[in-house]
């Protein structure tokens, strides 16, 4: 995997840290925030009022974190105001691209070849990752923020007075009980399924799958009696949640070998798991075409032939 060095990009670098085997994953660093009146945020800079048709969502439909965002923007009614740019599922040398493909958009903006080019064109010497999803300002040409939870954040209230549909996903009666959600779930289960995917000692390994199926035992508990985690409202804790839960069969089982159960195994982490897909507008976030290829394809490191398997068949439908 390649990342950018003082703007230039480099074909090579290590995710892994090679002592111990295990994954580490590194702070988003574009931090602004789209307010409704254009003040600052909790962090960065201000200027990035909400108005239609300002802001632009680079996103891949393999990527779980930009998929929380493509789901809010969903759940807002956000189509028409913000629009998306999906880049190619497969992840080479260069990094995301827009190499023209199924369900592939091109860049509106620069009509670039490779994503790191809208990072040094916002930022010429930047340094770091080149990750999706980025939200992008038409007018300023500058990268918002880069960091999913917060564009989540951003996307469920900021645009309330200019057209977004009702609906609040982090209320502040529950934002506690969301928070500490979010921190187990990101840990054990987001994240989880990577650290165990990617770990190159068993021992790193064992450690991994074993926290990972802890969570996922206890939540198909708590699911026992709730609808949803908080009870009947659907909440960001729960979107954030099913976009590990909704490529989990397909890739995470078979590709990163967490494969004690499959979320069909789970009577209750399933039937939520098929509600939250049926939900209005969230299927059209998930293609299971480019999840399968991006994993499959991109990690050489782990599945060295490239071969995308033609399984598993699911079904998703509520009968
Ligand atoms: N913390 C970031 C993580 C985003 C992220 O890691 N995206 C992956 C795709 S699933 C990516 O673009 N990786 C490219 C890289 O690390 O070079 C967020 O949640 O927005």
């Amino acid at each position: 995997m390649g990342l950018l060095v003082d703007g230039k990009w480099q074909k090579d670098s290590a995710l892994i840290d090679e002592k111990e085997g295990r994954f580490i994953r590194k702070e988003s660093q574009f931090r602004n925030w789209v307010t409704a009146d254009g003040s600052a945020g909790p962090t960065g800079e201000g200027g990035f009022k909400a108005e239609p048709n300002r802001y632009h969502l680079y996103v891949s439909y393999a990527c779980p974190w930009a998929n929380r965002t493509l789901i809010m923007r969903q759940l807002k009614g956000l189509e028409e105001l913000i629009s998306v740019s999906v880049v190619n599922p497969y992840r080479d040398e260069n990094g995301w691209t827009f190499a023209p493909g199924d369900e592939v958009d091109q860049d509106p903006v620069l009509d670039a070849d490779y994503l790191h080019q809208i990072y040094t064109y916002v930022e010429p010497d930047y340094s770091g990752r080149v990750t999706v999803p980025v939200l992008y300002d038409l007018k300023q040409n500058k990268i918002v923020n880069n960091e999913s939870s917060e564009i989540m954040r951003m996307l469920n209230s900021a645009f309330d007075e200019v057209g977004a549909d009702q609906g609040d996903y982090y209320p502040p009666e529950l934002s506690d009980e969301i928070d500490a959600l979010n921190d187990e779930i990101y840990d054990k289960i987001n994240n989880g399924v990577y650290k165990t995917g990617f770990s190159t000692k068993q021992a790193v390994y064992d450690e991994e799958v074993t926290k990972l199926f802890e969570a996922l035992d206890q939540l198909d508990k708590r699911l026992e009696d709730k609808r949803f985690l908080l009870g009947d409202q659907l909440t960001e804790a729960d979107w954030r949640l099913f976009v590990t839960l909704i490529r989990f069969d397909s890739v995470y089982h078979g590709h990163f070998k967490c494969n004690l159960k499959r979320i069909v195994d789970y009577k209750n982490l399933w039937r939520y798991t098929r509600e939250l897909y049926n939900y209005r507008g969230v299927a059209e976030t998930i293609n299971f075409d480019h999840i399968k290829e991006h994993y499959y394809a991109t990690h050489k490191n782990i599945n060295p032939t490239g071969i995308v398997p033609k399984g598993p068949e699911l079904d998703f439908s509520l009968a």
